[in-house]
């Protein structure tokens, strides 16, 4: 596959199976209610493109369109780790890359892939999922079409992920997409459905694998390039709009000179999310890392509450003697205030912002835990 850069790409190409399954999608009864569409198949497929595609064909008709986003390596709306539900109302424009949105809800996993911890995995999706149906199927507001996009892990765990979660899920219509080599495929039929059970309208379609110029269509992803970026326009949303920052370089000057958001240590909680952190290691163990700003107002599930990610934030310098984080977010603060968790996973400061020539990084100096001067926090 061409190693070519996806967004050097011009235009979105729609072979006839995939007009067909989104016309099917957005002709669909809304009798209960409005389809639920799960796309599956494997990584690189074109399940993300088919799933931009496929609101864009539903919002002329609804309005408005829920997506729950499950891919925690390559989120669709999000940053990195994070697994969110949306409500879009406007049509994507850019159906090739994805775009950073506003979420409705969040939780935040804090790793690039499930596989380190399945079961919290599939308890943020349920807990998504419950929200949707709570608010979106209960009558409180006007019912939606949802999409479901899921990551491409479809072997082995993967695959019993994915079965778990179609059977939670009870999809209306379940878009499998399948590649050339039939031995990375998802089964064919209702794969998670015990014999005889009814499911839902399954439609199969192909990876578009060339252009009419016989090009590549399918380029392998630079996932971790993509990730970086991911986290950089992210935190590009501490500045007003109107601030060009248009080299990481500015980026990394910008974030140094942000004043931050003092967070006073007795007021948080801090949640290793993948590993276990000795107490007297917290603190050390917290400085210059991403988290996960948090509000501990979940339901309890199976014993366990999950948590509403309120954003990411980067935690610039602890004051231990003082009792104060230093935060740079671009949360906004009435939704701050509400944080109490700090959620620490395996999400880290995009390197190209740490290693920037001519800036000596504020998040690294060895004593920025002990002692802040107000020069570096104010400067
Ligand atoms: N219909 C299409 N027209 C043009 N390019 C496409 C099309 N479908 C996919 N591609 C390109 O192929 C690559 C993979 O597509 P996409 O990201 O949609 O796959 P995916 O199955 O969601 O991948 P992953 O499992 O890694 O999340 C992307 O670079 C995308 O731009």
């Amino acid at each position: 596959m061409a190693g070519a850069s996806p967004s050097a790409r011009a235009e979105v190409i729609v072979p006839p199976d995939w007009a067909a399954a989104t016309a099917t999608a957005a002709a669909a009864s809304s009798e209960p209610a409005p389809p639920v569409v799960v796309v599956c198949g494997p990584k690189n497929a074109g399940k993300s493109t088919f799933s931009r595609l496929l609101l864009n064909s539903l919002l002329p008709r609804y309005g408005r369109v829920g997506y729950l986003d499950t891919d925690v390596g390559q989120p669709e709306f999000s940053p990195p780790g994070c697994l969110s539900f949306h409500v879009v109302d406007e049509a994507l424009t850019d159906l090739l890359n994805p775009t950073l949105r506003e979420c409705e809800r969040c939780c935040f996993f804090g790793d690039i892939s499930s596989k380190r911890d399945p079961e919290t995995y599939l308890n943020c999706l349920f807990h998504l999922y419950d929200y949707f149906v709570e608010k979106y199927r209960s009558g409180a507001s006007e019912p939606l079409p949802l999409i479901v996009n899921t990551p491409g892990w479809v072997k082995g765990a993967g695959f019993d992920m994915l079965v778990e979660m179609l059977r939670y899920i009870c999809p209306t219509i379940v878009v499998q997409i399948r590649i050339s080599a039939q031995s990375k495929n998802l089964p064919d039929g209702m794969f998670w459905l015990d014999c005889g059970q009814t499911g839902p309208n399954m439609i199969n379609i192909d990876a578009p694998f060339h252009d009419a110029l016989n090009r590549s269509l399918l380029i392998q992803k630079d996932s971790y390039g993509m990730r970086e970026r991911r986290l950089i326009e992210y935190f590009k949303q501490c500045f007003p709009s109107d601030i060009s920052l248009t080299t990481n370089k500015e980026l990394a000057y910008g974030l140094t000179s942000l004043p931050p958001y003092e967070v006073s240590i007795s007021d948080v909680m801090v949640i290793h999310l993948h590993c276990q952190v000795p107490p007297s290691e917290v603190w050390h163990s917290l400085n210059a890392t991403i988290v996960g700003l948090a509000i501990s107002c979940g339901t309890i599930e199976a014993g366990r509450s999950i948590p509403w990610c309120a954003g990411l934030g980067i935690i610039r310098g602890i004051d231990v003697q003082r009792g104060i984080l230093y935060v740079i977010t671009p949360v906004p603060l009435e939704h701050l205030q509400r944080v109490d968790l700090l959620l620490q996973g395996l999400i880290e400061i995009p390197k190209s912002l740490l290693q920037v020539r001519g800036c000596v990084s504020p998040y690294m100096p060895t004593n920025v835990l002990h002692r802040i001067s107000e020069r570096d926090i104010n400067t």
